[in-house]
């Protein structure tokens, strides 16, 4: 299996190397202005469709063919208007991989929503995220 270099994970593709250098400060998309911001976090079993739903929702596109694991930890910053306040969502990206849990673990803990994700076709997913 492949995997999608995260930004909290040892550099690959010539992203950041390490954890601690991730920083939502560092995206430019923070220039936008808005009035609220949310910290959104998407959790679930690898594979469940957490990297489409994110890229889907920012971009529009879908990202079909081969499944590209997250490495650790990314984000997206995306700004929405809800009744005429410009929200700020800042939606974490976490790899469902057993092995970074300890890494996705440390962001839970100012988010003020979090994104249960399952596949329908897996029991397991769903019971994973129970
Ligand atoms: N049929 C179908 N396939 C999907 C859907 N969403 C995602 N996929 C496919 O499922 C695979 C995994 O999707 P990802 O979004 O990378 O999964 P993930 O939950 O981010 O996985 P990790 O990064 O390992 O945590 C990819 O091959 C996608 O093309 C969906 O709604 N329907």
């Amino acid at each position: 299996m492949s995997s999608r270099a995260g930004s909290a994970a040892p550099a690959q593709n010539g992203g950041p190397a390490a954890a601690q250098e991730l920083s939502p400060s560092r995206s430019p998309t923070l220039r936008q202005s808005y009035d609220l911001a949310c910290k959104v976090m998407l959790l679930g079993d690898s594979g469940v469709g957490k990297t489409c739903f994110l890229l889907q929702f920012k971009d529009g596109a879908f990202l079909s063919g081969n499944f590209i694991a997250t490495v650790g930890i990314d984000f997206r910053n995306k700004v929405v208007a809800v009744d005429g306040v410009k929200v700020k969502l800042q939606i974490w990206d976490t790899a469902g991989q057993e092995r970074f849990r300890s890494v996705t673990h440390a962001y839970y803990r100012d988010a003020q929503a979090l994104l249960l994700f399952y596949d329908i076709t897996s029991k397991m997913s769903f019971d994973n995220i129970r």
